[in-house]
């Protein structure tokens, strides 16, 4: 029992005044100790520190015992009420340096239901929010306060009723903006602790407006704590702008490396065309292992995702990015966390703050964009006191700029040399996939595409450049026969190999070269497979046009390159699938012209057949002239022929009227049904509920497929994703949303979790 907890006193005194007692004499002797926080420099565990019973409680339960270094800095000073500003290595622990503060603070002003919003939690991503959230969940249980997580992804409205309850929220900025504008009953006037976690990453993903906005909105008395693992310029405009004298606590600045000491960091030089093949034997080796692997695009991720799961090379295979939906998301983060060997393929959206635990082995196969960002993603590894591996893939033209970024930045990284007998080509399987699977192939020339994009993109020029890259053996490695035309909106105009490259001079004339580019690239094929209807194959070019039309929305890709000229050799099927095309799949143009002067005009049909290499002959070709003669002379055999097949058109006529019949007489009987209905209701009869049903079922299908438009990869409504497997994500966010119907006892959801969370700290 705690020394300054008592007894009660007489039989009248109830255990609650009791409770209050004791609770109060707790925070007094805490306050107290905190007048002078310096004196806890030294502490090595958390029961060493001024915090209550109540965290000290949660932190064992959650496991935690021993301080690392920042939190023994960061801890006291924030806990005295200080602003910090806090920069520590990845890993290092940063997430409890504030929590624990958070929790304790509110405690200590016997924060309630009724106080309102005492501690906001901003988090550049929604990933981070719900890590922290669990974080906060797992030590917070002790408490008695209410948290829930404002991250977007899931029905505005839901979060809207309960915002107002929460005590301490973890919100991602957009998020929070548009409920601190739009929602009524949301007040954040009682605020006692703003954190802003990963402030470096909040600058960099361009929320510093919104923040702006947010802090606005906030009560200028308050604590603030902003966290970061890199000292940038513009986390000092952050911190000038949102802290009062803060103490700044930056505990590796002096450290000799700025990446965790257990980190062993290797980097390889090897050619484009050879990473897939790298990738795929490191793999091979490494099968009892936990492997992160950053790409530098979505599209990227999904084809190496999707290849190397076609290769089967024995260890599970799970991919993140960015344009996949929330929940799904989530899923994915906790399938890796929950894996002991297994291989993510991902974007930097997993590259900074995301703790994965037990992880191996961080590759980098696309080179990061500079020096931070490879400490981010390299720090998913090695996190805490556990050690970890790090291999950067560098094509020979990235190989000096990097490094010497490296440097610069303090990151101990050598060279290794790939043992060539160890190295596996895995390029003729590739080109399988890509010949027998349209869809892998679409999905190769949109990662070619994606790739070649990024590396345009990157702003520092003496690190990648792109007119340098092998564009023919690049396309080839990913199992491509053709290199895929690309087209930069960029002043010089460069040729990429045969990969032509032409330009847009300047961002004003954009839109009209854009346009014009479009009716270029219009070709026959096109316009032929812009038709839906017509066949797979041009199903298959719908969904590279239709993909072309999200580069507005998803804004990730596309809209500087395109795939001008899509290498399907589509030619020879196209014009075979135009001559098996129904009477029901006519042109427009066909149409109009009319069923006879169509008749007119085609040419009469032909009977071809196909000997054993598959070539097309005459009928006669392919038949010996006695066997011929057989059937009678030639001429006989030719009207025996038109009679018989006239006698077949003409039953076949007589049906097609039969049925051209029954269907009109099928939509007159549906006219004059709404006909009807119309004047009932126009004497003031409604129409059946049946109907008032179906049309609010409609509603619902469109509300439910806006809900997701943050997700580029839903497409088309109700239609299958054409790359996912057999259990798609569609399914699971089927059975998903089936599950949230019922009464949950696991948490799946993250609204299963603030459920949960509401029960496990809230008392509402
Ligand atoms: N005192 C502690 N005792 C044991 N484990 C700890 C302690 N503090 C943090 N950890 C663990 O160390 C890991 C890294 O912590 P955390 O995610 O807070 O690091 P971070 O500094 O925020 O990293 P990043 O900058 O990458 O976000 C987590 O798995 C966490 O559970």
């Amino acid at each position: 029992m705690s020394p300054h907890k008592t007894q009660p006193g007489n039989k009248k005194e109830s255990h609650r005044v009791v409770r209050r007692r004791n609770e109060q004499a707790e925070i007094d002797s805490i306050e107290t100790k905190l007048s002078n926080p310096d004196a806890f420099a030294g502490a090595k565990y958390f029961n060493d520190l001024p915090i209550s019973d109540r965290t000290k409680d949660g932190l064992k339960k959650g496991g935690f015992t021993q301080l690392t270094e920042i939190q023994r800095k960061a801890l006291p000073l924030a806990l005295a009420k200080r602003d910090v500003l806090g920069a520590a290595k990845t890993g290092s622990g940063k997430t409890l340096s504030f929590l624990v503060p958070v929790l304790d603070i509110l405690y200590r002003s016997h924060w309630n239901s009724s106080d309102g919003l005492g501690a906001l939690i901003i988090s550049p991503t929604r990933e981070l929010a719900v890590q922290i959230f669990e974080v906060l969940k797992k030590i917070g249980r002790t408490h008695t306060f209410s948290a829930g997580l404002v991250i977007g992804g899931k029905e505005f409205d839901v979060e809207q009723e309960r915002i107002a309850r929460m005590n301490i929220l973890v919100a991602t900025p957009g998020r929070l903006l548009q409920h601190m504008d739009q929602t009524v009953g949301f007040n954040c006037d009682n605020l006692q602790v703003l954190v802003l976690d990963e402030a470096d990453r909040i600058m960099d993903m361009g929320f510093q407006r919104t923040i702006n906005a947010v802090v606005e909105n906030l009560p200028k008395q308050r604590q603030t704590l902003l966290f970061s693992a890199t000292q940038t310029r513009s986390v000092k405009d952050l911190a000038r702008l949102s802290l009062k004298d803060p103490e700044y606590v930056a505990v590796h600045e002096k450290a000799e490396h700025s990446t965790p000491q257990k980190l062993t960091q290797h980097y390889v030089v090897c050619e484009l065309q050879d990473k897939l093949d790298i990738l795929y034997s490191f793999i091979k080796t490494h099968l009892k292992n936990k492997v992160i692997v950053f790409l530098s695009s979505c599209k990227q991720t999904r084809f190496v995702y999707e290849a190397f799961c076609k290769l089967q090379p024995g260890i599970p295979i799970i991919h993140l990015h960015g344009k996949q939906k929330q929940t799904k998301r989530v899923d994915i983060f906790r399938q890796f966390s929950h894996s002991q060997h297994a291989v993510l393929f991902c974007t930097d959206i997993a590259a900074r703050g995301l703790d994965f635990p037990a992880v191996d082995w961080v590759v980098q196969l696309d080179c990061p964009e500079d020096a931070d960002t490879y400490i981010h993603r390299a720090g998913r590894t090695a996190r805490f006191d556990a050690e970890g591996h790090a291999l950067l893939m560098l094509l020979p033209t990235e190989k000096d700029g990097m490094l010497e970024e490296l440097k610069n930045k303090k990151v101990p990284i050598e060279e290794i040399k790939i043992r060539a007998d160890k190295q596996k080509s895995i390029q003729t399987q590739l080109q399988s996939f890509c010949f027998q699977d349209p869809e892998i192939k679409y999905l190769g020339q949109r990662a070619f595409v994606a790739y070649m994009r990024s590396v345009y993109l990157q702003r520092k020029k003496n690190i990648f450049k792109v007119t340098e890259l092998p564009a023919d053996e690049f396309a080839h490695s990913l199992g491509l026969a053709g290199t895929p035309k690309i087209k930069f909106v960029k002043k010089a105009e460069k040729t990429l190999g045969p990969a032509k490259v032409s330009a847009i001079p300047s961002s004003d004339e954009k839109e009209e070269e854009k346009e014009e580019e479009t009716q270029k690239t219009k070709t026959k094929y096109d316009r032929m497979f812009q038709k839906r209807n017509q066949d797979i194959l041009s199903e298959h070019y719908n969904k590279l046009v239709d993909y072309e039309g999200d580069k507005l929305g998803d804004g990730d890709d596309d809209d500087f390159m395109t795939l001008g000229r899509v290498d399907h050799a589509l030619e020879s099927d196209s014009d075979d699938n135009m001559k098996e095309s129904k009477a029901d799949n006519l042109s427009k143009r066909q149409a109009k012209m009319g069923k006879k002067e169509l008749a007119k005009r085609s040419s009469k049909g032909e009977k071809l057949v196909f000997d054993e290499e598959g070539k097309p002959h005459q009928l006669y070709e392919m038949v010996d002239e006695a066997d011929f003669l057989k059937d009678g002379d030639a001429k006989a055999q030719k009207d025996a022929f038109i009679t018989e097949t006239g006698e077949l058109m003409k039953t076949a006529d007589v049906d097609d009227k039969a049925m051209a019949k029954q269907k009109r007489a099928e939509k007159k009987m549906k006219r004059k049904m709404k006909e009807k209905e119309a004047r009932e209701m126009a004497s003031g009869n409604g129409g059946s509920d049946q109907e008032e049903f179906e049309s609010d079922d409609e509603d619902m299908d469109q509300d439910s497929s806006s809900e997701d438009d943050d997700d580029q990869e839903q497409g088309k409504q109700q239609k299958r994703k054409w790359f996912q497997k057999a259990t798609s994500d569609d399914d699971e966010e089927e059975s998903s949303t089936k599950k949230r119907v019922l009464q949950v006892d696991q948490p799946e959801t993250i609204q299963d979790q603030e459920a949960l969370a509401l029960k496990l700290l809230g008392g509402l």
